[in-house]
């Protein structure tokens, strides 16, 4: 049960009575005549054959107040994209798959990428990014949810939550984040959230005076969450990495473009499971160990358009003290988990803080390294400037591919 606290940067929006879904299904549908929604899945067919998407999808079925589910599929070849047509088939809301390694959708990316458009390398980024073009071309949404294919605990009432604030007409937020404790078989997750982001953001704040960029990211109770929803023109000015840095690049934009009156974030679940990738210490193109590389990139990237300035010297302080102020959560969150009668492996975690701190050292040395790197995707809007009618022929692109022959 959460409290009813108000940050003062970003509105809350709390759980404090479990009202009933069906009463929150019932304004939903009220509300979809002036705002329809479209919910955007980015998915990797391996999560076609885990344990949590058919759930997912068997929840969906019964959802009543959707315009449209995009459903963006990496890694799929022919007989996969097949396979996931009729995996979704049984939706009974309007749908599409976009096949984004089908020879269609891959033939506009070459030329996206002939003009110094396209996404610069594969990941959950890219993914959402071309869903948010296909959704702009199809125009069936006012307002645009996302969330992960991996949760284990779905319900659809999570879907209800993340939707509510941005949907409701007399209500104007363009944006808000899903929040919930990750909380599964006795353990508290989130260990990228909890031992690397909120550490990060803290030293950050240390070293730089309380930015009101740094105090707004730390005001998201779980930055890190794959769950958000927006006013569909949110999508088109936006620069999102293309990677992992996903959730903090989208955070930083909306913070660019909308007054924090207009952000909010919304208590989702009383718990959340989801598929946990391995830490992956030996291998920095994996796991943990690529996420908070990718994170902590993308972190720095818009600090820099803030004006903030890096040095080799500056990153190793910020290694110091992201280190101490980590281990100093590290107890918090051990004491909070023995009163709640949680298990927390604090060798995992004090190991899991070692890696984090290391690759904030590199993550640095790339920063200052490439500095013509292009990490993030061009906006929708650029790409309308350049390519006017890419959108509307990725959306027949899609028409095609999801139609009967292939
Ligand atoms: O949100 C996070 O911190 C990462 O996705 C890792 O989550 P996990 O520890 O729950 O696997």
């Amino acid at each position: 049960m959460s409290d009813f606290h108000q940050n003062g940067i970003i509105t809350d929006f709390h759980n404090l009575t479990r009202r009933p879904l069906a009463a929150l299904e019932e304004e939903l549908v009220a509300f979809s005549e002036r705002r329809p929604m479209s919910l955007i899945l980015p998915s990797l067919f391996a999560e076609l054959e885990g344990p949590a998407l058919a759930h997912i999808v068997e929840e969906l079925r019964r959802v009543p107040y959707l315009a449209e589910v995009v459903i963006g599929l990496d890694r799929a070849d022919r007989e996969q994209f097949l396979h996931a047509r009729e995996f979704f088939a049984r939706l009974p809301q309007h749908h599409r798959i976009l096949w984004n390694d089908g020879p269609r959708l891959q033939a506009l990316d070459n030329e996206l990428e002939a003009q110094g458009l396209a996404p610069q390398q594969p990941g959950k980024g890219r993914n959402v990014w071309y869903c948010a073009g296909y959704v702009q071309a199809s125009n069936r949404g006012r307002v645009v949810a996302l969330h992960d294919c991996d949760i284990l605990t779905y319900d659809r009432g999570l879907l209800a939550r993340l939707f509510y604030p941005v949907v409701h007409p007399h209500f104007n937020y363009e944006f808000c984040k899903g929040y919930y404790p990750r909380i599964a078989e006795g353990r508290l997750n989130g260990r990228v959230s909890r031992l690397m982001v909120t550490p990060l953001l803290r030293a950050l704040k240390q070293m730089h005076g309380p930015l009101p960029y740094l105090e707004y990211l730390d005001s998201y109770r779980y930055a890190l969450s794959g769950e958000f929803s927006m006013r569909s023109e949110v999508l088109d000015g936006i620069r999102i990495p293309a990677d992992w840095g996903l959730e903090i690049g989208v955070l930083s934009e909306v913070h660019r473009n909308y007054s924090t009156k207009r952000l909010c974030q919304v208590d989702l679940a009383d718990a959340y499971d989801h598929k946990h990738q391995p830490v992956s210490a030996e291998d920095a193109s994996g796991g943990l160990n690529r996420m908070s590389l990718d994170i902590a990139k993308a972190l720095y990237r818009k600090l820099a358009t803030q004006g903030v300035t890096f040095s080799a010297e500056g990153f190793r302080t910020l290694k110091a003290t992201y280190y101490r102020l980590a281990l100093d959560l590290i107890e918090a969150y051990d004491h909070d988990a023995v009163m709640n009668g949680l298990r927390l492996d604090r060798h995992a975690e004090e190991q899991a803080v070692e890696l984090f701190a290391a690759n904030l050292l590199e993550a640095g040395s790339a920063f200052l390294d490439n500095p013509g790197e292009r990490p993030f995707i061009p906006s929708w809007n650029r790409v309308r400037a350049a390519i006017p009618d890419l959108p509307e022929r990725m959306f027949q692109a899609v028409e095609r591919d999801n139609a009967a022959a292939v």
